[in-house]
């Protein structure tokens, strides 16, 4: 197996022979080399086996050139070499996505000449053997000529186009785009130079250094602590065969689907007959299309539904996906505690209710833990799972678990309003409202967003999920409520600055995509293009003046640190507070669950790559120009890290320990 270069060796001194005259030097021998591929052979180890004369993979060895996932290209003769191999449209696909490929699809590429199910390495002594006498000059990639479609300049400009489309700002996959270009273009030896160059270009990049961090950001959020002291080592798992989902809405559907494709057998209970009905067709088909994509038989022999919760009472973990209303969930915590074995774990799907409250409700309160999916459920890679005070280690480990076993990217974190992707979430949204307060339009911040990389800027995305998600939410803390005074929506609330704005707008039926209307203008409910819309604009403007607010010009800068700064600071309370257990935590939760730019490496990373006095720097001017802003108030930990001089994110931790032992 060789999973390529250490990548933590790529902020520092390289160790070991220089990786391309080594592979020359192969390619050069005057007598054959075969690479024997076991296991995996990534980036440079495929470049390596790309510089033999030929290449014999086991059946279950996997391939590829993942650099471009590392801010990198294959910079060691494998942009070069792959298209002559396999062709520029094959090359293209796998550099610029950095996909892994079985043997099976490396042999149809002509990546590998023989795959095999014995011995890889006496399989290659004996083809060894076997072409000993035959002459190596067709035999030496870098003299292939690089065979090209007819049309491969618009066959460059296509995926130039697309991978810029979806790069969202990271330079690496254009990059890619480039060097392959040259391989097509240039001979081997210039080539090699266009390679050369465009990777000393990304090998000291910010973004490199990013998508590096994220990449051991994602293991470390596996090795899990809770603030008792439990950890992952130390705390087992209980399996789980039989699991059950409670309420098929939107996510109750897909968490079935992932169960189930998972292999799990899962009970499906819906209490209402109509929703059960159109559940039970969605799932199916959410499971014949996914089954399709996969080419493998849809799972919907392991689905039971059901009407009643009395048919749960012998699975091991239920999951509670009913209407995020706290007391319907403490009604069906009441009922599962009485219906289930007293092993079964009992898991929420809130987005940031309170888990000891559901806990409370339950005979064996060590057993709940909030299980928090995003939706999509069945797609999106992110799952919270959040231990309240009385959740055991078992419980968090068990939860955990089952998130890998099901595909998820799992993080463990404390209980608290909204936990830490929605707590850290309501800055923002609270910023990107303030902002059009203040004279900015819901398109101006969007795109400062979307440049920044978010796949969709704030407004776009509230349209998205539904703008009465969040209404409901503050109605039920008695926010959204016009001032009983004076009938008017008034913009303090709670003595902190309030913006009715998105109150306002539900009000008037606009709650968002869904009803053809929100932020922006839909053609019809339903629709997906958002166009600025007209009706919007004059209410902010009689909205301003009704409350005298005079705009003033907003420009990119502005956007950026309000939103990103406010969000950021929340995440230093989160981390001064143990709800995350680090940095890489609150991370790893962005990226999968909120879109941002993974090679900004997360809202963390970022304000360390931004350098954390600045961050402060910024935060007190704004808390300064608007002090009813609490989330703009610099909080203890940021302070604290810039003083102990703004220490490297992976020393975060020890300047976070000493100060919740000073708390
Ligand atoms: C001037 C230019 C000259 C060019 C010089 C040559 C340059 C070559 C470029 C490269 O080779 S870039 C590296 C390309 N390789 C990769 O991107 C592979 C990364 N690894 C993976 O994708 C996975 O780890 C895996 C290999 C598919 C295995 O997955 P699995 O789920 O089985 O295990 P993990 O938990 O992911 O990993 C186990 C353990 O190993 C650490 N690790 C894995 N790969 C690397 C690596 N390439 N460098 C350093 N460390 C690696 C990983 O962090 C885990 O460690 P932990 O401590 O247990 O968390």
């Amino acid at each position: 197996m060789h999973s390529g270069a250490d990548i933590k060796e790529f902020g520092g001194q390289m160790s070991g022979p220089p990786l391309i005259p080594m592979i020359h030097a192969i390619e050069a021998a005057s007598k054959p080399v075969v690479a024997a591929i076991e296991g995996i052979a990534l980036g440079g180890g495929l470049e390596l086996a790309l510089g033999c004369h030929y290449r014999i993979a086991h059946s279950k060895a996997r391939v590829g050139l993942p650099e471009v996932t590392l801010g990198l290209l294959p910079g060691a003769g494998g942009s070069q070499r792959l298209p002559r191999l396999i062709g520029v449209p094959a090359a293209l696909d796998l550099i610029t996505t950095g996909r892994h490929v079985t043997a099976a699809e490396a042999l149809k590429f002509g990546l590998v000449d023989q795959i095999t199910d014995h011995n890889t390495v006496n399989v290659a002594v004996k083809f060894a053997q076997r072409v000993a006498d035959q002459p190596l000059d067709a035999r030496r990639i870098s003299t292939y000529p690089c065979l090209c479609p007819s049309d491969v300049a618009v066959l460059f400009e296509e995926v130039m186009q697309r991978v810029r489309r979806t790069a969202r700002g990271a330079i690496a996959p254009i990059a890619c785009v480039q060097a392959v270009r040259a391989a097509a273009t240039l001979p081997y030896n210039q080539g090699m130079e266009r390679e050369r160059e465009l990777m000393a270009t990304l090998f000291t990049s910010g973004q490199a250094r990013a998508l590096q961090y994220f990449f051991f950001a994602q293991r470390a959020v596996g090795r899990w602590s809770m603030p008792s002291g439990a950890r992952w080592d130390t705390s087992k798992p209980r399996p789980v065969h039989k699991a059950a989902v409670i309420g098929l809405g939107t996510m109750g559907r897909g968490i079935t689907v992932a169960l189930a494709q998972a292999g799990f057998s899962v009970v499906a209970v819906e209490t209402q007959e109509k929703q059960l009905m159109e559940a039970k067709q969605a799932i199916s088909g959410m499971l014949e299309r996914g089954a399709k994509r996969r080419g493998v038989a849809p799972a919907l022999d392991k689905i039971n539904y059901g009407r009643n919760i009395q048919s749960v009472a012998d699975v091991d973990l239920v999951i509670e996906a009913v209407f995020e209303d706290m007391a319907l969930k403490k009604k069906v915590f009441q009922q599962l505690s009485a219906v289930c074995k007293p092993s079964t774990f009992l898991c929420s799907n809130t987005s940031g209710l309170d888990i000891d409250q559901l806990a409370c409700q339950t005979r064996n309160p060590e057993l709940v833990v909030g299980m928090h999916f995003f939706a999509p459920a069945h797609v999106m890679k992110l799952l919270e799972v959040v231990y309240g005070p009385k959740s055991s280690p078992l419980a968090v480990a068990t939860a955990m678990q089952l998130g890998k076993k099901i595909g998820k990217v799992s993080v463990a974190v404390g209980n608290c309003r909204g936990f830490v992707g929605n707590r850290m979430l309501k800055p923002y949204l609270e910023q990107a409202l303030f902002l059009l307060e203040e004279g900015a339009t819901p398109e101006f911040v969007d795109q400062v967003l979307e440049e920044f990389g978010f796949a969709m800027g704030v407004f776009r995305m509230s349209d998205l999920s539904g703008l009465d998600v969040g209404w409901k939410v503050r109605m039920a803390d008695g926010l959204a409520m016009p001032d009983p005074t004076t009938g008017q929506p008034t913009r303090l609330r709670q003595g902190r600055r309030y913006s009715p704005l998105g109150d306002l707008l539900c009000e008037q039926g606009r709650f968002g995509q869904k009803t053809g209307r929100g932020w922006y203008q839909y053609d019809k409910p339903g629709s997906q293009v958002a166009k600025p819309d007209p009706w919007l604009h004059s209410f902010l403007d009689e909205y301003r003046a009704r409350h005298a607010l005079v705009a003033h010009r907003i420009d990119h800068q502005e956007v950026l640190e309000r939103c990103l700064y406010s969000m950021i600071n929340e995440g230093f309370r989160i981390l001064e507070d143990g709800i995350a257990a680090g940095p890489e935590d609150i991370d790893v939760i962005y990226v999968f669950g909120y879109s941002w730019p993974r090679h900004h490496g997360g809202p963390m990373f970022y304000a360390a790559t931004v350098g954390l006095n600045k961050v402060l720097e910024r935060l007190e001017h704004y808390y300064q120009a608007h002090p009813d802003v609490p989330s703009l108030q610099p909080c203890h930990l940021l302070r604290k890290l810039v003083a102990s001089g703004s220490p490297p994110i992976q020393k975060w931790r020890e300047v976070i320990k000493k100060v919740r032992s000073q708390l």
